[in-house]
């Protein structure tokens, strides 16, 4: 495992700069997630750095060497795509094997044996180590794709929204064991993801993207409390962050946009606000209010009846503050 450096590293398809100057350290052994919106440049990243595409400007070292000329497999980094790419012909067990078999490796078989058998039995999957590939499910492939980058000792692991296919109780599962390999193993992890949940809950650092640009890189908890900008709010945070004018509460602000997450909203006094509809999602209630024609969402205790067109008073607590073009000002 080792630690990866970008440096400046900049790539253009035709007119577009889809990943514009960006520098950063992934710390050996870190568990880093990028976030952004789609075309943000977060799939290009990953690609730059394993070598499947090429950089125009900017170096990128692994474990202090500059890769910039070596191939994919001179590189040493697992990559797990979005879509399964798995040998379709070969049984589960083959697939896992594959990567441990190489020229390079030279993976002793009982070595092999045990990998795939653990492997295996993280993903949920030993009962179809004698199927083909083509007799899984799509979870079941993403699983194994997951597995073929997990047998390696990689230098990184280059991970594309490995879960997005699964569905949700397996995606905890597996959020829970890929953290657990991580930490265990020490490896080092750079990963996509759109799920704030799995950003949240398996970062050690988060970067975030605007078009190609690192805006924002720190601890989930510094982005969440100390967005640099609007966007950055926008990331984190379910229901997202309130951003209105200041004007609609009374008292003196530090800029014009004010940011409110539920945790910023005391409610009892303060500015009128009409009672839109209660969401009751289980574990939380989720409030939308009209606020002088502005949408408000905020989260209210579960037990307590919020009638649609009820009136209720709402302040500030604790607020983020923005300027006109979405910076952050306190
Ligand atoms: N091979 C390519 N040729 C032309 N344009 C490309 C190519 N690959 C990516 N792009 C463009 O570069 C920009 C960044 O794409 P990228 O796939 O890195 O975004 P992303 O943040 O990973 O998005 P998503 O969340 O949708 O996967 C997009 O506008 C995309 O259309």
């Amino acid at each position: 495992m080792a630690e990866v450096v970008l440096e400046n590293i900049s790539k253009s398809f035709g007119n577009l700069k889809a990943v514009d100057d960006i520098s950063m350290t992934i710390p050996n052994g870190a568990f880093v997630v990028l976030l952004g919106p789609t075309g943000a440049g977060k799939t290009t990243t990953l690609r730059l750095i394993s070598g499947l595409e090429k950089l125009d400007s900017g170096t990128v070292h692994i474990a202090g060497r500059d890769v910039g000329i070596d191939t994919p497999a001179q590189r040493d980094v697992a990559m797990v795509f979005q879509q399964y790419s798995l040998y379709p012909h070969m049984t589960v067990r083959e697939n896992l094997s594959f990567p441990l078999r190489s020229p390079i490796l030279k993976t002793p078989e009982d070595e092999i044996t045990r990998k795939v058998n653990e492997v295996s039995e993280i993903l949920q999957i030993p009962h179809k180590l004698d199927n083909k590939a083509t007799e899984l499910s799509g979870g079941e492939m993403q699983r194994v794709s997951i597995g073929r980058a997990l047998v390696r000792d990689p230098q990184i692991f280059l991970m594309d929204e490995p879960l997005s296919s699964l569905d949700a109780k397996l995606r905890a599962d597996l959020r829970v064991e890929l953290k657990r390999i991580q930490a265990d193993l020490g490896s080092t992890l750079l990963y996509v993801t759109h799920d704030q949940v799995e950003a949240m809950t398996m970062a050690t650092h988060i970067g975030v993207l605007e078009n190609g640009r690192l805006v924002q890189y720190g601890t989930p908890r510094d982005i969440y409390e100390n967005p640099g900008s609007v966007y950055v709010a926008s990331r984190l945070g379910l229901p997202r962050i309130n951003i209105l004018p200041s004007g609609l509460f009374e008292g003196d602000h530090k800029g014009p946009q004010i940011g409110l997450r539920p945790e910023n909203i005391i409610e009892g006094e303060g500015s009128e606000a009409r009672v839109i509809r209660a969401e009751h999602l289980g574990d939380q209630t989720r409030l939308h209010l009209d606020l002088n024609d502005h949408p408000v969402v905020t989260l209210i205790d579960v037990h307590q009846d919020y009638p649609s067109g009820k009136v209720i008073k709402i302040r500030p607590h604790n607020p983020l503050y923005f300027d006109a073009s979405g910076a952050r000002v306190n």
